[in-house]
């Protein structure tokens, strides 16, 4: 396994970039650590590939450099970084029995034949795939077929990192939960680098220790799911992450408060930003909270509509042209003429420009 280090890397597939939109992947200096699980998530188009080919060797960025372990690899093939990749449609010998599918990148680096024995049951067993180990491959479903090409990435122990390139887009809804969960126990029992692309969030979520989100071929954000959650550094994280995503109004400001459409929300003592840009307030709808008028800090509001979730409420409410989303438990009571709202100062997040300034 290895530390994976981007050295002001960037890549564009124009042969004269002149400016940012000429770029699938923007101006990028980080460090991934050694047996962590990492996640690539974004919508279609952000740069996911093209990152992930980077790190892979497919694809030779036009700037920078990849290092793992602090050794230059930026020219080197997939073979040559020692990577273990899973595509989005299994990569298997049909011909073959699962055994010696999942037996094959072993052999092929002359693994001695005990050792190959030891591995393949230790990764069929966690992948539920014993009974079928005396099986060909080409009689099994789609499912099980996917399930060898994970296990083929996963049997060698001596890669620097295994990449999974959206690996559950063949795989059914049910099935594909059990298999998340089976490479997170994986990853926890043999602490391997794990690079996982998606543009889903509950699977990356669910999967990674660190989740890096990519918007217009800019990584906006590697966090937490957490820190994603909680202090949203782009907009388009406090949009993309969450369901429904974060709350976003257009504001202007005054020395210790914003204005959203005349309505003055207080910042109370945080430093506000006195050059220009386009603002915004963020709030996501799980801290915003719905009281009744006349109490502290409390903006009169208009409830225009409450869901039903089964575990909790959603409330929708107008404030001056604004409408805003609200959660709330079952049990809470939503006040009929005289909401107010409050915005937690700890939660309400000013932006310049989509970054968070405040
Ligand atoms: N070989 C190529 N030549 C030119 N442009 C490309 C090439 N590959 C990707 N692009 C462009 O680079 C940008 C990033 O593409 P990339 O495939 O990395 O995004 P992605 O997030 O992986 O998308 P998807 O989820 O659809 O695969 C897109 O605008 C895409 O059109």
């Amino acid at each position: 396994m290895a530390t994976i280090q981007f050295d002001n890397l960037g890549h564009s597939y124009h042969p004269h970039p002149s400016k940012p939109e000429d770029y699938a992947l923007r101006r990028l200096s980080q460090e991934w650590e050694d047996g962590k699980a990492y996640a690539l998530l974004g919508p279609s188009g952000c740069g996911k590939s093209t990152l992930l080919n980077i790190i892979s060797g497919l694809l030779v960025p036009s700037e920078g450099r990849v290092l793992f372990d602090g050794l230059d690899v930026t020219r080197c093939t997939p073979e040559e970084r020692n990577i273990a990749q899973v595509f989005q449609f299994p990569v298997i010998y049909d011909t073959m029995t699962v055994y010696e599918n999942l037996a094959f990148p072993l052999r092929n680096r002359k693994v001695p034949e005990a050792d190959v024995d030891r591995r393949v049951r230790q990764v069929a067993e966690a992948l539920d795939l014993t009974a079928d180990l005396k099986k060909r491959a080409q009689r099994l479903t789609p499912d099980a077929k996917q399930k060898i090409s994970m296990g083929r990435g996963l049997v060698r122990s001596d890669v620097a990192a295994i990449l999974f390139d959206e690996p559950l887009t063949v795989i059914d809804p049910h099935t594909k939960w059990i298999l998340r969960r089976k490479l997170r126990q994986i990853h926890e029992e043999y602490r391997l680098t794990m690079i996982y692309v998606t543009h889903d969030q509950v699977e990356a979520l669910t999967f990674a220790d660190k989740v890096a989100v990519m918007y217009e071929g800019a990584m906006v954000q590697l966090g937490t799911p957490q820190e994603l959650f909680e202090n949203p550094l782009h907009t388009f994280v406090g949009y993309f992450i969450g369901s429904p995503g974060i709350n976003l109004m257009p504001c202007t400001l005054g020395s210790d408060h914003a204005l959203v459409d005349g309505i003055a929300i207080p910042l109370h003592d945080r430093a506000v930003p006195t050059v220009g840009g386009k603002f915004e307030l963020g709030i996501r709808p799980e801290f915003l909270e719905l009281t009744r008028s006349g109490s502290a800090g409390a903006i009169p509001v208009q409830v225009t509509g409450v869901d039903d979730l089964g575990t909790s409420k959603l409330a929708t409410v107008r404030l001056g042209n604004q409408t805003l989303k609200a959660r709330l438990s079952e049990e809470q009571e939503i006040p009929a003429l005289d909401a107010a709202i409050r915005f937690p100062t700890r939660w309400t997040k000013l932006y310049r420009d989509s970054h968070l300034v405040g």
